[in-house]
C-alpha cells in the first residue's frame, strides 16, 4: 500500500443555489488515522466527504492532500478511494472484475488486473467466490468486495460513505470490526460518515460531529463523549443532560445558573465572557437516586418513564423546571431499589459530572 496522507480542509464551503450546505469548516485529520464525520440527516456530511474525494466542486476554501491542493483535481488523480453506501457494484461482471474495473480503466493489461484484484480478494477473504456475481453474496460479503474494489488503486486515503448503512443489525457489528482491523493494518487515512453515535464512539480516532454545515467539536471519542463542546454534541450523544438558564454566579471555575421555576444549578467551567445566560450538562450516567440528606449537587424529580434496556435501566424524570431530565443506571442499583412512574425522586451528582457548554461561533 501506498503512504497515508494527512487530509486537511481550510475554511471550506460548499452552496448550492441558495442552500449553504457546508459553512467555512477547517479540519486536519492526521495521516493514517479513523476519522469518522457524524452528524443528523442533512448536517453536510456527505457533502464534505464527496468535496474530499473530487466528486463535488467546492464553493470556497482549499482541501489539501498530503499537503497539496486538490481543489480542481478529478477524484482518480487525488489518492484518494470512495466507498459508496450502495456499494455501486456492476451486476452483471464477476468478482474479479468488478475489483479489478479501476485498473482497467487505468490502462492496466488483463492479465495484471486479474492478478491484483485475486491478491486482493484474498486479503477479504473473498477467493472462493471470485468468480459469482454480487447478486449471488451476502450484504456482508458484497460490502468486502465494494472495499476490495476501492483499495486496488492503492490510495492514500479511503472515503467511506455510510458503509454499515445496508448491513443488518448483527452484521453491522461485525463489519464494523473488521474495517477497524483492516484500517489498523493498512495504516491508511479513513473518512467515515455516519448517522449512528455508538458507530463513530466504536471505530473513530477522531470525530468530527457536525450540525447545519459546521463543525460543533472535532475530537477522540473519549473527549466528545466526557467532555462535549456545546448543547448539540451533549445532547446529540447522549452522554449528558442539558440544563440552560441565567447566570446568577461566576465563581473561579464555577459557574451557577437560575433555571424557569428558581432552581438553581453549578457547574465547574468559566461561562463567556458577557453571557447572560449557560448551558450546563451533567452525565448521564452519573446522576443518581440519592439517599436522603446526601449531600451533592441536584433536584427532587417525578419519574415519568422506565426503560429496562439490559444492562442498564433508563429513567426519565421531570421537575424543578426541566421537562426531561435523563438517568442511566446499572441493573443492579435499579433493581436493589426500583422506582416506577409517578414515584417522586431525589437526584443527584457529584461538582465533576456538571460541566459548563460552549456555543460553536457562526
Ligand atoms: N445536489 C444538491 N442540491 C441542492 N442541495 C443539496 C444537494 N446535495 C445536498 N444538498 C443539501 O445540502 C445539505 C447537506 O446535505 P448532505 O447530503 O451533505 O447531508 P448529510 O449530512 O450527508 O445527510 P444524510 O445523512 O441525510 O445523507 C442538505 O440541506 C441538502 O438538502
Amino acid at each position: 500500500m501506498s503512504k497515508a496522507a494527512e487530509i486537511e480542509l481550510a475554511a471550506v464551503s460548499k452552496v448550492y443555489g441558495t442552500t449553504t450546505a457546508v459553512h467555512a469548516i477547517s479540519l486536519k485529520v492526521p495521516a493514517g488515522r479513523y476519522c469518522c464525520l457524524l452528524g443528523p440527516s442533512g448536517c453536510g456530511k456527505s457533502t464534505t466527504l464527496r468535496m474530499i474525494a473530487g466528486h463535488e466542486d467546492i464553493t470556497d476554501g482549499d482541501i489539501m492532500l498530503a499537503n497539496k491542493v486538490v481543489n480542481g483535481l478529478p477524484p482518480a488523480r487525488r489518492g484518494t478511494a470512495m466507498m459508496f453506501q450502495s456499494y455501486a457494484l456492476f451486476p452483471h461482471l464477476d468478482l474479479v472484475d468488478n475489483v479489478a474495473f479501476s485498473l482497467k480503466m487505468q490502462g492496466v493489461d488483463k492479465e495484471k488486473r486479474r492478478a491484483e484484484a485475486t491478491e486482493m480478494l484474498e486479503l477479504m477473504q473473498l477467493e472462493p467466490y471470485a468468480d459469482r456475481r454480487p447478486a449471488q453474496l451476502s450484504g456482508g460479503q458484497q460490502q468486502r468486495v465494494a472495499l476490495a474494489r476501492a483499495l486496488i488503486t492503492k490510495p492514500q486515503a479511503l472515503l467511506l460513505d455510510e458503509p454499515l448503512s445496508a448491513l443488518d443489525p448483527f452484521l453491522k457489528i461485525k463489519m464494523r470490526a473488521e474495517l477497524k482491523k483492516l484500517q489498523t493494518s493498512l495504516g491508511m487515512t479513513f473518512v467515515h460518515v455516519t448517522h449512528s453515535q455508538e458507530e463513530a464512539m466504536a471505530l473513530a480516532d477522531l470525530i468530527v460531529i457536525m450540525n447545519d454545515g459546521r463543525i460543533e467539536q472535532a475530537a477522540s471519542p473519549r473527549d466528545i463523549f466526557q467532555k462535549p463542546a456545546t448543547p448539540f454534541v451533549a445532547r446529540f450523544m447522549g452522554s449528558h443532560n442539558v440544563i440552560s438558564g441565567r447566570i446568577v454566579e461566576q465563581a473561579d471555575k464555577q459557574t451557577t445558573i437560575e433555571v424557569a421555576g428558581g432552581h438553581r444549578f453549578s457547574a465547574l467551567g468559566a461561562a463567556e465572557v458577557g453571557a447572560e445566560t449557560a448551558d450546563i450538562a451533567v452525565r448521564t450516567d452519573h446522576a443518581r437516586l440519592k439517599d436522603a440528606d446526601e449531600p451533592g449537587f441536584g433536584f427532587t424529580g417525578v419519574v415519568a418513564n422506565v426503560e429496562d434496556l439490559g444492562a442498564t435501566v433508563k429513567l426519565s424524570i421531570t421537575g424543578a423546571g426541566i421537562e426531561d431530565f435523563t438517568i442511566l443506571l446499572s441493573d443492579a442499583d435499579y433493581f436493589a431499589k426500583p422506582v416506577k412512574s409517578g414515584d417522586a425522586v431525589p437526584l443527584s451528582w457529584a461538582p465533576a459530572d456538571a460541566i459548563v457548554l460552549g456555543h460553536v461561533k457562526s
